[in-house]
């Protein structure tokens, strides 16, 4: 029965991972990459759709128990799941995935600690998505499951038969291993791993890529933790971070607000690498640079706003009939209709993330700078076109203020650029562009009346993405109108419990979103809000709001998307890189010391902001 979403853990290879719950059982997999198949889909139905659990053995009909105690080895993805077992004695589950082997294997290393524990192996493995069973038979004496994207070859040390399970018993000192390794085939069979060499091999890997964070602070664990899960996300043969790891957990339990995040929007993908790039990270930048070179200026006329992670273009959305859905939240989709829509914000995303690489000195790369030039060469044509929006909108298309906002950010980097002599392009046609957007925003986005901007031109509505607009530096964080927006934004979308929504629902109506039902608290909202709080001078506050939401962390220090402040749990797809990018953006900007080393880019001049027209 699958747990709740915080308590479960990431274990993962940088190409996929999986989750792992607090009684052992991995209740999701997709082999051989995040948006494949998943062979265990346990986590959005029950076990017949796919699971494997090790733990201790428990009797027909009750639950399995749940460990007393699970953490991650220090700066690393290797968890560890412990269970004190009163009369019988201590054991412990070790569980990783090794990076860098080309065929992605789950290593699952059994350990007696005190007394002598009796154990169960259990492993149901399935054919698209827990759709059928995938059914074990032996070859050269190993178990192998055929799952239609490849063959599952299970080896283990344990005294058990051949086949999906059995129960073993561990004493003091005793280990036995397991290794689930994916194969395209059975032409080739995999070397049976050394699960020790393994483990070692992984905690360095992990250790060594903790170590290069130059964050320095109060929050160093929360970094990290964060960090690893983005890294995580990032599927490394390409370089392209998804979204989040899974596929249809609810936004709202019971609801239909169920999306596959398992895909690269650029979006979030632009967002990751910021916040790599602030704690140091450059490697990851260079790849992902060189991914959306391959994938999107090969094709600038036909930009999409997010991509399969090989750059695949057709995302077209379907329905797993068969699948219940968590807590029987359906439907399960797989796909995602977002991506055909138009989201003008993601220009502005996209040539902020390419700028704060080049400040933060990756080697420059003339292809990179003729890509950004082109994206606002492109803006020219699109600037006012109503657009979905940040929030990916399925209602009317409307001229939303945050994705004006960013458009001015594109010109205003690539204007920036184009000042320093690090690109060239028509200057200042785009300076005058640059501030008829910006006094267009000024005029149409904002509610002098109330003294805040709004969701789009001419709407009452409030949105969360407003909290962005002094972060990207299109006014001062002391501007009249951006302190009034702040403090609408708090006032109307804060949760009883004082998490931020990202705008509002409207229960069974469909609202701006096009979709019947509420949702949670969105957490990177949250997180902007602590920013912005800072930003004002409400230090105090931004503390406190983040170390609440640094207490909303299941034990193991992941986040979902968003908070459900009536059930007081997480929910939506989890881990969610949007999350953990909010976290460590706060953490570095506002706590870290010393100075950290890349900040967004203000504003250039005085003289910009003398343009502006004075607030009412
Ligand atoms: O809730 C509506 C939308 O939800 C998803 O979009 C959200 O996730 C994206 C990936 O993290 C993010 O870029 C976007 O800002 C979020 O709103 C979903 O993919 C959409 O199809 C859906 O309309």
């Amino acid at each position: 029965m699958p747990h709740l979403i915080e308590d479960y853990a990431l274990i993962g290879d940088t190409q996929t991972g999986a989750l792992v719950g607090p009684d052992g059982t991995t209740d999701w997999l997709c082999l051989p990459d995040f948006d494949s198949s998943a062979v265990f889909a346990g986590l959005l139905g029950t076990e017949q759709h796919g699971f494997w659990r090790i733990g201790p053995a428990h009797a027909e009909g009750t639950l399995p128990p749940v460990a007393s105690s699970r953490r991650y080895r220090p700066q690393s993805l290797i968890l560890e799941t412990e269970w004190h077992l009163p009369g019988h004695g201590t054991v412990r589950v070790t569980d990783l995935m090794p990076t860098g082997e080309g065929a992605p294997r789950l290593i699952r290393l059994v350990e007696g600690i005190t007394g002598r524990v009796r154990m169960r192996s259990e492993l149901h493995a399935t054919v698209n998505y827990g759709q059928h069973t995938a059914t074990p038979s032996e070859r050269d004496g190993r178990t192998v499951f055929p799952v239609s994207t490849g063959v599952l070859w299970l080896d283990t040390s344990a005294d058990i038969p051949l086949g999906a399970g059995g129960e073993f018993t561990i004493g003091e000192g005793d280990s036995v291993t397991f290794a689930l390794t994916w194969q395209p085939g059975t032409a080739v069979a995999p070397q049976p791993p050394d699960a020790r060499d393994a483990l070692l091999r992984t905690q360095a890997y992990w250790h060594t890529w903790a170590a290069q964070s130059t964050y320095r602070g109060p929050y160093a664990e929360a970094v990290t933790r964060s960090a690893i899960t983005l890294k995580a996300l990032t599927h490394a043969p390409t370089g392209a971070p998804v979204a989040a790891l899974t596929s249809s957990l609810p936004e709202t339990i019971g609801g239909i607000r169920n999306w596959d995040y398992r895909y690269t929007w650029l979006r979030d993908a632009a967002m990751t690498m910021i916040a790599l790039l602030c704690l140091g990270y450059l490697d990851e930048a260079r790849a992902w640079r060189a991914w959306l070179l391959r994938v999107i200026a090969a094709d600038l006329q036909n930009l999409q706003i997010m991509y399969g992670i090989r750059g695949e273009r057709d995302l077209s959305e379907t329905e797993l009939g068969w699948l219940p859905g968590y807590e029987k939240s359906g439907p399960v989709r797989l796909g995602n209709g977002a991506a055909t829509q138009l989201q003008l914000d993601v220009y502005g995303e996209v040539i902020d993330a390419l700028y704060q690489a080049h400040l933060a000195g990756l080697e420059p790369d003339p292809e990179a700078t003729r890509l950004m030039v082109g994206l606002v060469t492109q803006l020219e044509q699109l600037w006012s076109v109503p657009d979905a929006g940040i929030w990916e909108v399925r209602g009317p298309a409307r001229h939303f203020v945050h994705s004006k906002v960013m458009v001015w950010v594109a010109l205003d980097r690539v204007i920036k650029l184009i000042q320093s002599g690090d690109a060239t392009g028509p200057l200042e046609r785009w300076r005058k562009l640059r501030d008829t957007i910006w006094r267009e925003v000024c005029e149409k986005g904002y509610d002098p009346v109330r003294n805040t901007f709004t969701q789009s031109y001419g709407s009452k509505e409030l949105d969360a993405s407003l909290l962005l607009i002094p972060q990207m530096g299109f006014l001062p964080p002391d501007d009249k109108r951006v302190i009034g927006t702040i403090e609408a934004i708090q006032r109307e979308l804060s949760t009883p419990d004082g998490f931020i929504e990202r705008y509002p629902t409207k229960g069974e109506d469909a609202g701006v979103d096009g979709l019947p039902g509420d949702e949670g608290a969105f957490l990177l909202c949250t997180f902007w809000m602590a920013d912005d709080l800072a930003m004002i001078g409400r230090e105090d506050e931004a503390r406190q709001l983040f170390d609440k939401l640094l207490a909303l962390r299941g034990d193991l220090g992941l986040l979902a998307e968003e908070w459900d402040p009536r059930l007081k749990r997480q929910v939506g797809n989890y881990p969610q890189a949007f999350s953990h990018i909010g976290l460590i953006l706060v953490a570095v900007r506002r706590f870290s010391t010393p100075e950290p080393l890349s900040l967004p880019a203000q504003r250039s001049t005085e003289a910009d902001l003398s343009a502006a027209p004075a607030p009412q």
